[in-house]
């Protein structure tokens, strides 16, 4: 594409009289970079892409968008917002892809992955194909593909949406991370439905405050426009029993939908049971009432059902269909996960890596449980640390015996990260124990447990890896809780 046709909707953009020069794609990364590409310059937290603008130009890059004075061997376009500037030109060079197909963007403290799967499943029971854009994985109808971030940056959700519509997908479906919306990573998305799970506390590494955080959280509302479209009106899905419903709704001027269980809703689950072998409940809605009866384990998990049905419901899709979706799912990867082998004991692996979640899930155990409780955590490294205490207090106020250990520790010493989980506690919070080695850990309780008993490994569900200092080493809680339980029944 000419760069030309690139910058035709931007009418304030420099003019360099290089404006005929055929653009082959847009890189923000030097290494990328191949012959005919335009590098753009983004200033990050570890390095600043202005240092590496020679090292583009020998890859190959004819020109240079930079947010800083710099001088190069090809032309440079100078921007105030390279982050902004990127957003806009990639949206641009793919078609703007969001605007030709059905977007649903899902943010929240808690949840996000589950609904995007609770999503999938309501869209594939319909016979529609979805591509589906989160922590996990990205996914294309059935093929999956790693990706680095939760929500990736707004060069590569412009190309793979775009690519996305290639492969006749019907609906895409990402999980929105308050980074993201933050730094610009979803900059040219026009979202269709915005769903918001619910608020509480992580992430204050990155957010000066709570408010702050709301604050990030609210963009996905706002960027759900002020224009309407009376053939494919847009929603903003939120959950009515989160305190922080109040600021979300008034952040949006398109329609509102509310899901609760608490408060009147539009969508409503009643007659809620909750059980150790999944929750039973009759979902209200403005078109009827279905009852559904979900594998799913836990009242979080009604909520994460309550808000996918109302994305459903605003996609005209039938409840028979939403019921079939969710009584088809026996789980995500990683979510309230059984280790499944003949022990009498029962080990279960969860992605709970803040207060909340922890709690949810520990309550729900709680809830289920015979025997003895055991929970093995730790907190991840160059994260939020006020969550360390909290997270320790809540493991011994609902197991039995909490066993603290390492999640990724990253560049922390992860003694300090344990010190900091367990310095608050009093003498009398005593039915503890510190194992620094996640391994050991999970050995520890599979070895403690009898008949009956409830091991919980939280913080790191799916994850196939631990990252100590700046390496990944492959580690599995399933695999490593496996193992010890073999090694137990020799
Ligand atoms: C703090 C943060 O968000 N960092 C993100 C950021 O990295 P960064 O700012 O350090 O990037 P950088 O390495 O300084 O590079 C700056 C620029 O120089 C370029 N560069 C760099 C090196 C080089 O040789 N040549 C070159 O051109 C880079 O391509 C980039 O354009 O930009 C990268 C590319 O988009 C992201 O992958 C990276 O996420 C890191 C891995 C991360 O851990 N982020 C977490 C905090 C995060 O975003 N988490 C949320 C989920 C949270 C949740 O809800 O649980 C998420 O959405 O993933
Ligand atoms: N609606 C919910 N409310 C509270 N806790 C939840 C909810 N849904 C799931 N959880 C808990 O949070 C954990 C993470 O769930 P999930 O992966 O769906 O959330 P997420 O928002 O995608 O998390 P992340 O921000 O890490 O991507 C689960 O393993 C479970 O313990
Ligand atoms: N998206 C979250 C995941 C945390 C998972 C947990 N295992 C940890 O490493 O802290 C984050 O990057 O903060
Ligand atoms: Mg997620």
């Amino acid at each position: 594409m000419r760069l030309k046709e690139i910058l035709s909707f931007l009418p304030f953009h420099e003019r360099i009289g290089y404006e005929d020069m055929e653009i082959k794609s847009i890189e923000m990364d030097s290494r990328k970079v191949k012959n005919g590409d335009l590098f753009v310059c983004i200033n990050g937290f570890t390095v600043d892409g202005h240092d590496y603008v020679d090292e583009a130009i020998q890859n190959g890059a004819i020109c240079i968008v930079a947010e800083k004075e710099i001088t190069a061997s090809v032309p440079v376009l100078h921007v105030t917002d390279t982050v902004r500037f990127l957003g806009m030109i990639a949206a641009k060079f793919y078609g703007f892809p969001t605007q030709h197909i059905p977007l649903i963007g899902v943010t929240g403290t808690n949840g996000k992955t589950t609904v995007t799967y609770l999503l999938e499943s309501i869209f594939n029971h319909h016979n529609q194909k979805t591509g589906v854009i989160g922590t996990i994985q990205m996914k294309i109808g059935k093929d999956t593909y790693p990706i680095n971030n939760t929500t990736p940056d707004a060069l590569f959700l412009q190309k793979t949406i775009h690519y996305m519509i290639e492969q006749d997908v019907d609906k895409v479906i990402m999980e929105v991370s308050s980074h993201a919306l933050d730094l610009g990573r979803v900059y040219g998305c026009d979202f269709d439905a915005a769903v918001f799970t619910n608020l509480s506390q992580d992430h204050l590494d990155y957010h000066a405050s709570m408010e702050d955080y709301l604050r990030a959280k609210s963009l996905l509302f706002a960027q759900l426009g002020n224009s309407y479209n009376e053939k494919q009106p847009k929603f903003a899905i939120i959950n009515v029993d989160d305190p922080a419903s109040n600021l979300l709704q008034r952040s949006t001027a398109q329609h509102v939908v509310t899901y609760g269980c608490e408060n009147e809703a539009h969508i409503m689950a009643r007659n809620v049971s909750l059980d150790a072998t999944g929750t039973r409940f009759e979902l209200v809605t403005p078109v009827g009432k279905v009852e559904v009866n979900s594998k799913l384990i836990g009242k979080f998990n009604v909520y994460n059902m309550l808000a996918a049905s109302a994305v459903g419901v605003a996609f005209h899709i039938p409840l028979s269909v939403i019921k079939q979706a969710f009584e088809h799912i026996t789980g995500v990867n990683g979510r309230f996960q059984p280790v499944k082998s003949n022990h009498n004991f029962s080990v279960i692996v969860d992605y709970a890596h803040t207060p909340d979640s922890l709690e949810n899930v520990l309550q729900t155990i709680k809830g289920i449980a015979e025997k003895t409780i055991y929970v093995v955590v730790g907190c991840g490294g160059d994260r939020d640390k006020s969550k360390r205490p909290l997270m320790a207090q809540i493991a011994l106020k609902y197991a039995d015996h909490a066993i603290f250990t390492s999640d990724n520790p990253r560049t922390e010493d992860p003694t300090v990260i344990l010190q900091d989980m367990t310095d608050g506690l009093t003498k009398d919070q005593n039915n503890y124990e510190v194992i620094t080695d996640r391994k050991k850990a999970i050995q520890q309780a599979i070895n403690l447990a009898e008949e009956k008993d409830v091991i919980l490994i939280a913080g790191k569900g799916h994850e196939t890896y631990q990252q100590i200092g700046h390496k990944k080493h492959d580690f599995d809680d399933r695999i490593v809780a496996l193992e010890a339980i073999e090694a137990k029944e020799k």
